[in-house]
Parts: structure tokens; C-alpha cells; sequence
């Protein structure tokens, strides 16, 4: 039987846990505090994160994280992207040498620029064939209740990519693989940038119109810097790039797009945060993605303007004139700028 241990028992982690029970594999799900631990083993709920959501009775959680990674097959990280390097520093001695490492991370290190599947190959020392990548349209609260669904799992290893896919495939969850780490972790921490932009033009009262612009164009922009770094353009018509893109901006349930909406509202960015209290990637990703593309030479209007925002250096006003006062232009090029 397959194995895996999940890190850590936040909204995603304790989902794509129960996807992977659901699944037949045997998951041991690690939680940083004894009364989740306890009440995923005793009550099957994680209340905190998932109030009213049963989870598999056969999902086991433990704070004993060499006990959680011991054996494992498959170790699927979870946890706040800023969070990660620091966290599997710690966890690192206690993996097998064939274990697989699997990001379910949507960000980008702010300090070296790194994809979560970057910075666990050179924390883990394993090479690109034994990390793999979950990204697509994928709300955790719609597959906790079972609602169908569709992921991609990314690995440079196909035999990788196919076992993992085995081991979370079940009748609510479909995963498709892809040898494309790059353009599906992109894709996945692009689109919490958008969704905050997105979130800010709603909170602001603004149509149908206004969002559709910033989810197209902000998967131009997204698709420029992908293909800068090596991504196969196709990947961002996908469920990693459109799909999680269009999910994302449209469900009340995205964080990034809820955070997006109390901005635009009026509210400061430590309101936004205290409000919505679960992680919010794209505040420091889009900082991270634009030190990218400026260290790569692509234009990113919406992402520069987003973090010009955060950083209170436009208000509401200014940043939407930012936008739609910039010099007029072909919807397409062929060149990356
Ligand atoms: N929630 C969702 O619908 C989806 C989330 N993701 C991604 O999964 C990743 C994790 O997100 P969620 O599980 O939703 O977040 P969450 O905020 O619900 O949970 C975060 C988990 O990380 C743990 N953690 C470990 N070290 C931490 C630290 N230093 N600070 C704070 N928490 C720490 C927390 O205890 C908690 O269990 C993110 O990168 C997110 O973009 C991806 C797909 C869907
Ligand atoms: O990644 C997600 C859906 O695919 C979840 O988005 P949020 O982190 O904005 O809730």
C-alpha cells in the first residue's frame, strides 16, 4: 500500500489528505497542535480550519512528526510558502532517501525568488525527479464536501507523476500529469496576485468588465513571464493557469480574492489580514513575482501595480488610472515585453 504523511493540518493539508485516504492510500496527516490532532483522530473534523466537514474515518493525524514521516512514500507539503524553508530545514534528516516530496504550495520565496519545488530540492538535497507539484483549480472547502474537481500533478519524472496521480485519483478528484513543474507552480502563484487584484476591483464595486480585464490580461502577463523562465506557454490554458486563474477570481471562498475584497473596500492591509486569518499568498508572492520579472525583463503591469498598492504607495484611485492610462498597444506580441 502506498503511504504518504502531510504537512501540516491547514485547510489544503487536511483536504488533499483526506483526497489521498479517499484514495486508498494510507495518509498520516502531522498537526502542529494536540487538539487538532486529537480531533481529526477522535472526531474525524478538523473544526478550526473545516467546521461541519467530515473527514475519512481512516485519516489518522499525529504530532509526532518523525512518526508522520517515517516509511513515508510520498511527503506533501503544506504549509505557508514564506513558512517552508524554515519548517523542512527541520523535517529534512527524518526523510527516507526514496521518499518523493510533494508541493501543494501556491507561492514564491520572497528573499531568493525560488518555486516552492526549488527550494525543497536544495533544503532536501534530492534532485527534480523526487519533488512533484498539486496546482490547479482546487478550493479546498468544494473537494472536503466531495464537489468534483480536477488537479495537475507536475513532475520532470513521468513514473513520478503517475504514481502520485494514482495515489489521489479517486470519484470526486481527477488529476492529470504534466512534465511542466515550472509553468504549473507559476501558474499557481501567479494567480493569487490576480485574485487579489481581482478582489480589490470587487471590493471596489467594479463590473464584470473590469474583473474579466484583470484575469485575462493578468494571464498574459503571467503566460510573458512563464515562457521567460522556461515554461511551455500551452501549460497556462490549463487547469494550472487558466483554470486555477478563473476558480480562484471567481469564488467568495478564495482567501486572496476575499483579502483582494476587504482592500478595496477601504480597509489596510493588517485589517485584510486579521479578517481573513488563513494564508493569503499572493501579499508576498506578488513581491516575489515582480522582483522576477524585473530580474528577467518582462512587463507585469497589474503585478507591479498590486504591490504599489500593498505598499501604500497608490491609493485606489491612482492604482486604476496606473492601469488603464498606460499607452495603448497590440492585445498580442510576439517579443516577452
Ligand atoms: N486552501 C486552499 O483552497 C488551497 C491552498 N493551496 C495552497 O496551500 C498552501 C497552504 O494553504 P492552506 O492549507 O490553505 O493554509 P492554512 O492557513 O489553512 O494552513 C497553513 C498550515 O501551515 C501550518 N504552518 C506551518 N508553519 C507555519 C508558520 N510558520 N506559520 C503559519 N502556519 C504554519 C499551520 O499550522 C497550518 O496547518 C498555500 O500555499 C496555499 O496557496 C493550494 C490549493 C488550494
Ligand atoms: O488555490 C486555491 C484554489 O485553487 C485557493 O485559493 P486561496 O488561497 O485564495 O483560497
Amino acid at each position: 500500500m502506498t503511504t504518504a504523511a502531510v504537512l501540516s493540518a491547514g485547510s489544503w493539508g487536511t483536504v488533499f489528505a483526506s483526497v489521498l485516504a479517499d484514495a486508498g492510500t494510507d495518509v498520516t496527516l502531522h498537526a502542529r497542535r494536540a487538539e487538532i490532532a486529537d480531533a481529526i483522530n477522535e472526531r474525524h473534523q478538523n473544526p478550526g480550519y473545516l467546521p461541519g466537514i467530515d473527514l475519512p474515518e481512516q485519516l489518522k493525524a499525529t504530532t509526532d512528526i518523525e512518526q508522520a514521516l517515517t516509511g513515508a512514500d510520498f511527503v506533501v507539503v503544506s504549509v505557508p510558502a514564506q513558512a517552508m524553508r524554515a519548517g523542512l530545514t527541520a523535517w529534512a534528516p527524518l526523510l527516507g532517501p526514496d521518499t518523493v516530496l510533494v508541493s501543494l504550495m501556491k507561492g514564491i520565496e520572497l528573499d531568493s525568488g525560488l518555486r516552492m519545488s526549488e527550494v525543497i530540492a536544495e533544503v532536501a538535497g534530492v534532485g527534480p525527479e523526487r519533488v512533484a507539484v498539486v496546482s490547479g483549480p482546487n478550493l479546498a472547502r468544494e473537494i472536503a464536501n466531495r464537489q468534483p474537481a480536477a488537479s495537475v500533478v507536475a513532475c520532470t519524472d513521468e513514473q513520478v507523476a503517475q504514481r502520485l496521480q494514482a495515489a489521489c485519483h479517486t470519484p470526486y478528484f481527477r488529476p492529470y500529469t504534466n512534465h511542466d513543474v515550472i509553468g504549473c507552480e507559476l501558474g499557481g502563484a501567479a494567480k493569487n496576485v490576480i485574485a487579489l487584484a481581482v478582489g480589490i476591483a470587487v471590493g471596489m464595486g467594479l463590473g464584470n468588465n473590469a474583473q474579466s480585464l484583470l484575469i485575462t490580461r493578468g494571464l498574459a502577463e503571467t503566460s510573458r513571464l512563464g515562457v521567460a523562465l522556461g515554461a511551455d506557454p500551452h501549460t497556462f490554458s490549463g487547469l494550472a493557469g487558466m483554470g486555477d486563474l478563473v476558480a480562484t477570481c471567481a469564488s467568495p471562498l478564495s482567501r486572496n480574492r476575499s483579502f483582494g475584497e476587504h482592500l478595496g473596500r477601504g480597509q489596510s492591509v493588517t485589517e485584510a489580514a486579521a479578517a481573513i486569518s488563513q494564508t493569503s499568498e499572493g501579499v508576498k508572492t506578488s513581491e516575489a513575482i515582480l522582483a522576477l520579472a524585473r530580474r528577467h525583463g518582462v512587463e507585469m503591469p497589474i503585478t507591479e501595480t498590486v504591490v504599489q498598492f500593498l505598499r501604500g504607495e497608490v491609493d485606489l484611485g491612482k492604482a486604476t488610472a496606473l492601469l488603464m492610462e498606460r499607452p495603448t498597444k497590440p492585445e498580442r506580441h510576439t517579443r516577452t515585453r
